[in-house]
């Protein structure tokens, strides 16, 4: 018996609704073998982020040469890599071990606000990790950081700074319409170099949204290792991610999760 096997490169949340946990959720969900390999612990919950543990470069690559050595991966997912070393690191190692459909999610500030990448490291994501990423996957706020632009407000600026994205290396670029402001629906724009396409649903109310670009995120790569095509791929996680969050958790005080098997169940 096969099973397609997807690998993500992230962040521990000890709360369960992003990074690690929220991309090994989704790909059960998926029906698709996860793998880790943990940079960082954080202490988080729903009210934010309280502590940054990073692992040291040691344990990163003996996690990730534990699984190219032995496993391999059909697909491979970047979540929270925190610092320029990391970074570095992450982008060697796939090289060495030519690691195919690779989905960068250029995680760099939580909803709460605390920071996920430090400033040192965004030259080494744009230089080397986004040049060998099959697609990635930045919100609004990051796609502003990566190309310096003070915001973006309208489908038009989406589109310019997907096409600014991909110039940087990235094969495809999805760029998530969650943070934008002022309309009834929630649109992400996918950018093959060539073409457009709009994958919208509607936006839902709620302030549960917990770890929805890991998941997001998560579900493509998951899609990518069973072989689906970018677009399809894309087309799935956006209703995979609208009906987790259409049925998001109110757990805790603060921000809850979202609920990863609500697609599944439907
Ligand atoms: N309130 C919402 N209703 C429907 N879809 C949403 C909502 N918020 C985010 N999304 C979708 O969730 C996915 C993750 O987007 P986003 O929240 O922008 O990422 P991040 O968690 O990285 O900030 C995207 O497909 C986005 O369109
Ligand atoms: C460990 C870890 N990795 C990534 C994130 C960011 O997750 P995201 O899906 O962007 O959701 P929010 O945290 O912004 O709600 C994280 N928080 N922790």
């Amino acid at each position: 018996m096969t099973i397609a096997k997807a690998l993500t490169i992230a962040g521990s949340d000890c709360g369960g609704g992003a990074g690690i946990q929220a991309d090994l959720k989704s790909f059960q969900e998926r029906d698709v073998f996860g793998m880790s390999v943990i940079t960082v612990l954080t202490a988080q919950n729903t009210l934010g982020v309280h502590g940054v543990y990073p692992q040291t470069l040691e344990a990163i690559g003996a996690q990730i040469d534990a699984i190219f050595q032995d496993m391999g991966t059909d697909a491979v997912k970047t979540g929270m890599l925190f610092s320029d070393e990391i970074v570095h690191l992450v982008v060697e190692k796939l090289q060495q071990y030519k690691a195919k459909n690779i989905v960068v999610d250029p995680v760099m500030i939580a909803k709460g606000g605390a920071p996920l990448l430090q400033k040192q490291a965004m030259d080494t994501v744009k230089s080397r990790l986004l040049p060998i990423a099959t697609v990635i996957t930045p919100n609004l706020p990051e796609a502003c950081e990566i190309l310096g632009l003070d915001s973006i407000n309208t489908l038009e600026e989406m589109k310019k700074a997907a096409k600014a994205l991909r110039e940087l290396g990235p094969k495809y670029v999805v760029l998530k319409g969650g943070h934008l402001e002022g309309s009834n629906e929630a649109v992400d724009i996918l950018f093959d170099g060539e073409e457009y396409f709009y994958f919208t649903a509607k936006r839902i109310d709620t302030i549960h949204t917990h770890g929805t670009g890991c998941t997001f995120a998560a579900a493509i790569t998951a899609e990518l290792a069973k072989g689906k095509s970018v677009h399809e791929a894309v087309g799935t996680a956006k209703q995979f991610i609208q009906a987790a969050i259409e049925e998001s958790l109110c757990i805790g005080k603060g921000i809850g999760p979202t609920k990863h098997s609500a697609y599944r169940l439907r």
